[in-house]
């Protein structure tokens, strides 16, 4: 940290504890049960030391949680174009052949690496981060010297694939044993029996009259805004065109524009790749009420990171273009 580096006024409780502790170039892990303020606490200190003059990255390990933290997802900060492959190729490959300019850009100016829902990373995956943040920093000290924030809770979800990221030698070396736990309970805190449920839940120490309570609630009517999730692609795509058929409203029909800026392939060789290579739809139809889940990181600078979700407000009509019109949910 800059010798002189002066905190704000105002700062108080765990807030401050941490943004001294990153001061002092100590790591800090905070964890807690669910809803017990770490993402509201992440967002505090990241204010803080933006105003103390800090270059600090901040990263979700998916596009919901990087959403909820006013971040990116670490594999886009880092550069990993491959996503989760980009963590087993040789490490010099992937410094010298994947990574981009711009990402080792980011990762050099770092100070301070903020992550939350780090309970979802693997171990893998954040050995390899910190191999590439020593590489690109030239230092060998954890993170390469970037000071690291890492919020989450390890009894919610596990990672997808790997081990847990408290088992990587990183972790041992910048945290050993340290966590500052969260025990107040924010979220629900006016639903005493669903809250405490949640909690013996986390812990595995439901009751009978838990599960009993759980099975009660199962219907087959559900609200409209009730969220689906599916085992297989299919079976959303074809949920949602169920459910978009249900709109009123004229479906406007979009089409994919690809445009060639390398003379080497022609457009239909372009078109081909492009769609075996992403899975985002290359003629995607919309009605008013439509919800849309935005895909990448094109539209952050306009404060909509990848995860964000929105609503078909209306059309626009330009010549024979129709142009939709989103609302986003703001988590700012
Ligand atoms: N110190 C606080 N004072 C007032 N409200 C708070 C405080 N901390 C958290 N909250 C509120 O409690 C709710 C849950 O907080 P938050 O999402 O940060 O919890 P979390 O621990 O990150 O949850 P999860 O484990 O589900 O990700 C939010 O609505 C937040 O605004």
């Amino acid at each position: 940290m800059p010798a002189g580096t002066v905190l704000p006024k105002g700062l108080s409780g765990e807030t401050l504890r941490v943004c001294r502790k990153v001061c002092d170039k100590k790591g800090v892990f905070a964890t807690g049960p669910p809803g017990s303020g770490k993402t509201f606490l992440l967002r505090k200190i990241i204010r803080a030391l933006r105003d103390a003059g800090l270059t600090v990255a901040v990263c979700g390990t998916s596009g919901v949680a990087a959403n909820m933290v006013g971040g990116i997802t670490a594999h886009s900060w880092a550069g990993f174009i491959h996503g989760h492959a980009d963590v087993s190729l040789p490490l010099d490959h992937v410094v010298h052949e994947v990574i981009p300019r711009a990402a080792k850009g980011r990762m050099r100016d770092a100070m301070v690496l903020v992550i939350d829902e780090i309970g979802t990373m693997s171990a893998e995956f954040l050995e390899r981060l910190d191999e590439v943040l020593r590489s690109s920093r030239t230092c060998s000290t954890p993170f390469g010297g970037v000071v690291v924030i890492f919020a989450g809770d390890f009894l919610q979800l596990a990672p997808p694939v790997g081990s847990f990221a408290f088992c990587s030698h990183v972790w041992r070396e910048v945290f050993g044993n340290r966590a500052t736990e969260l025990s107040t309970t924010w979220r629900h805190v006016n639903d005493a029996v669903l809250l405490c449920l949640l909690l013996r839940l986390r812990v595995g120490a439901q009751t009978d009259d838990d599960l009993a309570l759980l099975a009660s609630r199962r219907t087959d009517a559900l609200p409209a805004s009730a969220v689906w999730l599916t085992t297989h692609t299919a079976l959303a795509t074809a949920k949602s065109d169920t459910e978009l058929d249900k709109l009123e409203g004229q479906a406007v029909t979009f089409s994919a524009v690809d445009v060639i800026i390398a003379p080497y392939i022609s457009m239909a060789q372009a078109s081909e790749l492009l769609d075996d290579g992403t899975d985002i739809v290359r003629r995607p139809i919309l009605r008013v009420g439509a919800v849309v889940a935005v895909h990448s990181n094109y539209f952050l600078s306009r404060g909509i990171p990848a995860g964000s979700r929105g609503v078909v407000e209306r059309f626009l009509s330009a010549g024979p273009a129709q142009i939709p019109v989103f609302t986003f949910v703001s988590f700012q």
